[in-house]
């Protein structure tokens, strides 16, 4: 069996009066991320390991911040489709863990519901589904509420 891990990293500016898409479920915040799509810097991340595990770049390069057809995309189409480049090439995916570096809203009481919608869209279950938050102790831009960071390793195998 060949076996691969990747990392992924994503950074989103958080502004006031935007909806905040955190691991595919909206959060109840005063802030939310900017981008070029729903901006789900959990999502992106993830996206990212999983690319980078099958040394297949990254998600920018498969769908392009200034392609018309990604604005305010939903992220979840993103992970279902690398999901299914791996596939196609006949990878599975074995689990992900990730970590969100956010000051607020706490990100705690929601992972659970994070990790029913992520986990279909990779086709693993929520055990496989490893999701974190730390804040950044008021230091920097996360410190400052100026902006969202998440980070995220991917195992992925082949028979
Ligand atoms: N946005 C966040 C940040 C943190 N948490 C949880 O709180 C714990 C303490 O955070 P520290 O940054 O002070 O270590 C952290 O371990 C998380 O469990 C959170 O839910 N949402
Ligand atoms: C997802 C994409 C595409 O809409 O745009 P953003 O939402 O701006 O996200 P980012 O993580 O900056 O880069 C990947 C992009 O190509």
């Amino acid at each position: 069996m060949k076996i691969r891990v990747g990392m992924g990293f994503d950074v989103h500016e958080l502004e006031e009066g935007r909806d905040f898409w955190l691991g595919g479920i909206k959060l109840p915040a005063t802030k939310g991320a900017v981008g070029h799509s729903d901006a789900d810097v959990l999502i992106h991340a993830i996206c990212d390991a999983l690319l980078g595990a099958a040394n297949l770049r990254d998600i920018g390069y498969h769908f392009a911040n200034t392609d018309n057809r990604w604005k305010g995309m939903d992220s979840k189409f993103f992970l279902k489709e690398v999901t299914a480049m791996l596939h196609e090439r006949g990878w599975r995916v074995g689990n992900v863990d990730c970590t969100v570096c956010l000051e607020k809203p706490k990100v705690n009481p929601h992972i659970d519901a994070m990790k029913k919608v992520l986990a279909p869209l990779m086709n693993i279950t929520e055990e496989d589904v490893s999701i974190k938050a730390t804040t950044n102790e008021k230091l920097g831009y996360v410190g400052r509420e100026e902006g969202v960071n998440a980070s995220a390793v991917a195992l992925i195998m082949k028979d």
